[in-house]
């Protein structure tokens, strides 16, 4: 099976230099210059720097010569995606369309796999998702990571594993994707308490009542308990809630203190806390640290109240 990754950010290219030790790999950049400073560099100084591209790995702007391949990998961010779907859906039907991303798309309430089911009804979806973050996968470092997906899972779990890259497979993917989408808004949570200095302690609290509301909303939404439990919801709840290599975490961290942030930087969690509130009233869920984080993201809440409103809810059973 051929691989092409289309979008060149910090996880395509990542992936793309881990799946070209066991085969050809192209790498599709929509910027022209972009593609040809690659090819030229054979480094994306503007997305991964510092990890070289192997000779394996062709680079190009030709949507046309990299959607040849079978197996197309999504590695845009979410709010991208139907848009791109859109104004491609003739070239990436009939593919299999694995979507890296991690978000809801805020204009349907969709997650990746009903987006391109929706566009391109001939393709085979799945979704690759788990605790990674690119600079990791393009070192070897060990990473594992979720493979959800209802069409020939076996095949495509071999083509997309390698020796450092571990792939465990599950046919759930509202599960799969769900959890990844959530967990970077709790992470975004997790960086505001860090950032307003409220401690390690109010952290674990944060972390655990928000895998609570993933769950709660997930559930509803027709996932597997043992998905959020796993490498795609717990796993990278854990990770993205306790490194400063995540970028939601960053950015909650930047709220919580009241500094800067860069705008340029992808933080999916942003647009998914309003996209997870939306679908947690339209089913009827609470998502109370969700709708913290829309309120703050869109500047409606100031930190000190967003804390006290979520310490003066009312007591009840864990
Ligand atoms: N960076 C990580 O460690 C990591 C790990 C796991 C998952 N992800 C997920 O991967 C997705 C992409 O994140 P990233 O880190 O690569 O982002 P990034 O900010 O590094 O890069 C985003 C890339 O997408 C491209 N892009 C933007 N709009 C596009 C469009 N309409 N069509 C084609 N390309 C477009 C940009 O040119 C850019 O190269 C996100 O959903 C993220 O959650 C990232
Ligand atoms: O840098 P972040 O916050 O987008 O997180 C990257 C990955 O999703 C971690 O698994």
């Amino acid at each position: 099976m051929k691989i092409a990754v289309l979008g060149a950010g910090a996880f395509g290219t990542a992936l793309a230099i881990s799946l070209s030790q066991t085969g050809p790999v192209a790498l599709w950049a929509r910027e022209a210059s972009h593609a040809a400073e690659m090819a030229a560099r054979r480094e994306n100084a503007r997305r991964l720097p510092g990890a070289s591209l192997p000779e394996a790995l062709s680079i190009s702007s030709d949507l046309a010569r990299a959607s040849a391949a079978e197996v197309l990998l999504l590695a845009m961010p979410m709010q991208q995606m139907g848009a791109f779907l859109a104004a491609h859906r003739t070239r990436l039907d009939g593919k299999i369309l694995v979507s890296c991303s991690k978000g809801i798309d805020l204009a349907t309430g969709q997650g990746p796999v009903a987006l391109i089911e929706a566009a391109c009804p001939g393709a085979r979806a799945a979704v690759l998702t788990g605790p990674s973050f690119a600079a990791d996968i393009a070192r070897g470092l060990p990473t594992a990571l979720t493979l959800a997906t209802r069409a020939d899972a076996p095949n495509l779990q071999a083509r997309l594993s390698t020796p450092t890259l571990r792939l465990y497979r599950t046919t759930d993917t509202v599960g799969a994707e769900l959890g990844g989408a959530l967990k970077n808004v709790i992470a975004i949570a997790a960086g505001v308490v860090i950032g307003a200095k409220l401690g390690d302690s109010a952290r674990a609290a944060l972390m655990t009542r928000g895998f609570a509301e993933m769950s709660r909303l997930a559930l509803k939404l027709g996932a597997r308990p043992e998905t959020l439990a796993g490498l795609s919801g717990f796993g990278d709840l854990v990770l993205t809630c306790t490194s400063a290599q995540s970028r939601n975490f960053r950015f909650g961290q930047a709220l919580g203190s009241d500094t800067a942030f860069d705008a340029a930087i992808t933080v999916e969690g942003a647009a998914t806390a309003r996209a997870a509130m939306e679908l947690g009233l339209r089913h009827g869920i609470e998502m109370p640290i969700t709708a913290m984080i829309a309120a703050l993201v869109g500047r409606e809440l100031s930190v000190s109240d967003a804390v006290s409103a979520l310490l003066s809810r009312p007591l009840k059973e864990e």
